[in-house]
């Protein structure tokens, strides 16, 4: 039995998420036990130095250097606050993503998470692994989404075809067929898809903030967005965007739907006088139909149920919207649950996730699915960082 910190903060930039599990198994007979978790605000100038490096600002390398820093001991923060006087064998930190740049053809693609692992196994004196997404990218996949091969081990059903739908501030599908989960056979990793969905509250989060002043970041609930109608004319003309059309291997992140795009976004519905309510209700359901259109363009059979996770699982508008519209799509009822009803903490998910791919690169087991990434072969996931006593 192996206990493990994860950590990650995503491209919502709204904190780390920090889970601590006892881990023991390989694949099939992983075995994952939640201990504790908890999310850790970044300071806010911190914070806000990280979305301005996110939309593009230009840093010097000292600068550059100092955020890595920061981002490492907060991090490193983190991990030493949860683990309390609990022993802990192993930190799995995703650290921050500030860029990534999916492959092109001829070209490898690119991904960078802040938050180093030697400063973080110096200042915890825990072992850690970092950097998962650079082995996948040397096998010339996208980088992302990594957790589809901890979705199928963890949430794997024996009679269910699922999609596990992570709606950070990007959206990101694990697609897993009924697994005959035994031990002679195990799971079955072979027909399983993953990808980037499109936007999931990163364009709703900068409406919330530009339409209050910053006073607000996100909409509870979806509530203010549930009080607007959704303009199908601007709907229709944001998902021409060929994003949504393209076939996965695919991969995104604030590049594409960050604040540039969100700028487009506000300059395309000037001509409709959208009230708040009703951008925001526009804003939600492009979430939505990113995530609809793609099940209906890219899934072999329609699910019977989609399990929500992420911040945005938390946002019940959103959630009856993507219920209605698979619904009208598939013209048969699609469950949408979460993964709190699996189990699985769907705040934490994530962070479960990157302890899970360090205990496997720890034990030598490729963590990406190739058929999710594009990558050429399974590849180990992330470095490892020994703390020097
Ligand atoms: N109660 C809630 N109602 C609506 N939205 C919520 C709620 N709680 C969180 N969110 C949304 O979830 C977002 C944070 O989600 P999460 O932490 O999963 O994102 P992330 O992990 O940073 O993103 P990614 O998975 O793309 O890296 C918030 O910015 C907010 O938009
Ligand atoms: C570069 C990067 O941080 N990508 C994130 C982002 O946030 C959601 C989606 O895009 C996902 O593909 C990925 O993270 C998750 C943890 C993943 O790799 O599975």
């Amino acid at each position: 039995m192996t206990r493990v910190i994860g950590l990650i903060s995503g491209t919502s930039v709204d904190g780390i998420d920090a889970a601590m599990v006892e881990i023991s198994g390989t694949e099939s007979d992983l075995q994952v036990d939640w201990i504790a978790g908890t999310t850790y605000p970044y300071p806010e100038p911190l914070r806000q130095k990280i979305l301005a490096v996110c939309a593009g600002d230009s840093v010097s390398m000292a600068e550059f250097a100092e955020l890595d820093d920061a981002i490492a001991q907060t991090f490193a923060h983190a991990a030493l606050t949860l683990q309390g006087d609990n022993p802990v064998d192993l930190i799995g930190s995703h650290g921050q993503t500030v860029y990534h740049r999916p492959p092109q053809t001829k070209q490898l693609g690119y991904s960078l998470q802040l938050g180093r692992g030697a400063v973080i196994a110096q200042l915890t004196g825990i072992p850690t692994i970092t950097n998962f997404r650079a082995g996948d990218i040397a096998a010339g996949g996208q980088g992302a989404p990594l957790v589809p091969k901890v979705d199928l081990y963890t949430l794997g059903d024996r009679h269910h075809y699922q999609c596990v739908q992570n709606i950070g501030g990007i959206g990101n599908v694990a697609f897993i067929p009924p697994q005959e989960n035994s031990p002679s056979r195990g799971s079955d990793s072979s027909q399983m898809l993953g990808w980037d969905t499109g936007p999931g509250n990163s364009l709703i989060d900068l409406a919330v903030e530009y339409l209050t002043n910053g006073e607000a970041t996100y909409d509870r609930d979806g509530a203010w967005a549930a009080t607007g109608v959704p303009c199908q004319p601007l709907l229709e003309h944001w998902l021409q965007h060929p994003f949504f059309h393209e076939p996965p291997p695919k991969s995104t992140g604030r590049e594409l739907f960050g604040w540039d795009y969100f700028r487009d976004c506000l300059s395309d519905a000037e001509p409709y006088s959208l009230s708040p309510e009703d951008l925001l209700a526009t804003l939600t359901e492009l979430t939505v139909e990113a995530i609809a259109i793609n099940y209906r363009s890219f899934l072999p059979v329609p699910p019977s149920r989609v399990l929500l996770c992420g911040g945005g699982s938390r946002n019940s508008y959103l959630k009856q919207r993507l219920q209605t519209r698979l619904q009208e799509i598939y013209g048969q009822s699609v469950a949408v649950l979460t993964t709190d009803d699996m189990g699985v903490n769907a705040d934490f998910k994530e962070a479960i996730a990157f302890a899970v791919l360090a205990y496997w690169r720890q034990q030598g087991i490729p963590g990406n699915l190739p058929k999710c990434t594009g990558a050429k072969v399974p590849a180990l996931l992330g470095e490892i960082h020994t703390p020097i006593l």
